[in-house]
């Protein structure tokens, strides 16, 4: 997606040959605009997948999630990171390494909002070694709804995540691909 290209060459920064940092558009301060044009890519490339939810995990999925889930017109729902008083019920959940954070949390959705009958689009805004992803997928299995595909902001191709959704047999849509942050550039899978 050119647009996209184009913000990560010109406000990313890259903090080491691992980590992009996109705080001025995507997982902070966020660009509305880009925003509702990356809904509305994902929601053409999935729109004849008879997508019934879409589901992401909070916080910085939640934002590309709402323009695509606005587009498709079906509802949103992020995994909670936190226990809320709120969440009464017997929860589907599974336990994700964060990236950034290097922690382990518990993330859970309420089978409530996610049943057999629903096909689920997962949107993040990054894949890197992909277990915020596999998590959200057995979320889904849980509650035995099928995952229709995937549609991720920016894939960071040289880690593992990709290729094992690959491997799974899930269709992934990036819509920027890092091939390499080597010698602190961006440089994409065209
Ligand atoms: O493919 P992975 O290795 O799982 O990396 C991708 C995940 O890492 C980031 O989440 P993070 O835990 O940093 O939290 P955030 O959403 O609060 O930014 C990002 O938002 C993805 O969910
Ligand atoms: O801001 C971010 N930059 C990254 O490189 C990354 N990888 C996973 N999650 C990430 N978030």
């Amino acid at each position: 997606m050119e647009a996209l290209h184009k913000k990560i060459r010109e406000e990313g920064i890259v903090l080491s040959d691992q980590v992009l940092k996109v705080d001025a558009f995507l997982n902070h301060q966020i660009d509305p605009a880009l925003m509702k044009l990356i809904g509305d890519e994902f929601a053409a490339l999935f729109k004849d997948s008879g997508i019934t939810k879409i589901v992401t995990i909070e916080a910085s999925g939640i934002a590309p999630a709402i323009m695509t889930g606005l587009n498709l017109g079906v509802p949103v729902i992020f995994a909670r990171k936190q226990q809320s008083l709120t969440l009464t019920e017997n929860l589907l959940s599974a336990t994700v390494y964060s990236f950034t954070k290097k922690t382990e949390s518990t993330v859970a959705i309420s089978p409530r909002h996610l049943t057999s009958s629903d096909r689920v689009l997962v949107i993040d805004d990054f894949l890197a070694n992909g277990k915020a992803s596999q998590a959200l997928i057995s979320i889904i299995k849980q509650a035995g709804a099928t995952v229709a595909g995937l549609g991720i902001v920016i894939e960071k191709s040289f880690q593992g995540g990709r290729a094992e959704l690959d491997a799974q047999g899930y269709r992934v849509e990036s819509l920027a691909r890092v091939k390499s942050l080597a010698g602190g550039v961006v440089t994409f899978i065209e």
